[in-house]
């Protein structure tokens, strides 16, 4: 079963070795999806979305809101890379016995989404 806890927050970015708009100064308000996947226990929960906000907040959240992404991460901050920073980062914390991270998808605007998995 999946669980899903969706996210928001806000930040500066531009794009490097990026000929066009993207390449200036501008913003995103980020969607962040995380969705771990498990076996209810006893009570029915997989994960409870209280401890998933906690867990995401702090290790995500916290460190990208309100920030210049390019100053904050030290890549190239497109979405496919800010997706695969944010998986190293969750993995660990979301993997139990019971479950695991499953999928992450970012959305940079309204149109446009990176979804992971921990592959290609
Ligand atoms: N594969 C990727 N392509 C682009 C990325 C990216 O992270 N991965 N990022 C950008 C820019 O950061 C840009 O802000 C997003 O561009 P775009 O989706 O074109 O944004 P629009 O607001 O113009 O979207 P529309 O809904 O089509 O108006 C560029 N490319
Ligand atoms: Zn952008």
């Amino acid at each position: 079963m999946k669980v899903t806890k969706v996210f928001t927050f806000d930040s500066a970015h531009n794009l490097i070795n990026y000929n066009g708009k993207c390449e200036n100064l501008h913003g995103h308000t980020y969607k962040l999806e995380i969705t771990v996947e498990g076996k209810p226990d006893k009570d029915g929960i997989v994960i409870d979305f209280v401890k998933l906000k906690e867990l995401v907040d702090k290790l995500i959240i916290q460190k990208l809101d309100h920030q210049y992404l390019n100053d904050v991460l030290k890549f190239n901050t497109t979405s496919e890379n800010i997706v695969v920073w944010i998986w190293n980062i969750l993995e660990n914390p979301l993997h139990t016995e019971s479950y695991q991270l499953s999928m992450i998808r970012l959305w940079e605007t309204a149109t446009s989404y990176v979804e992971y998995t921990g592959t290609k």
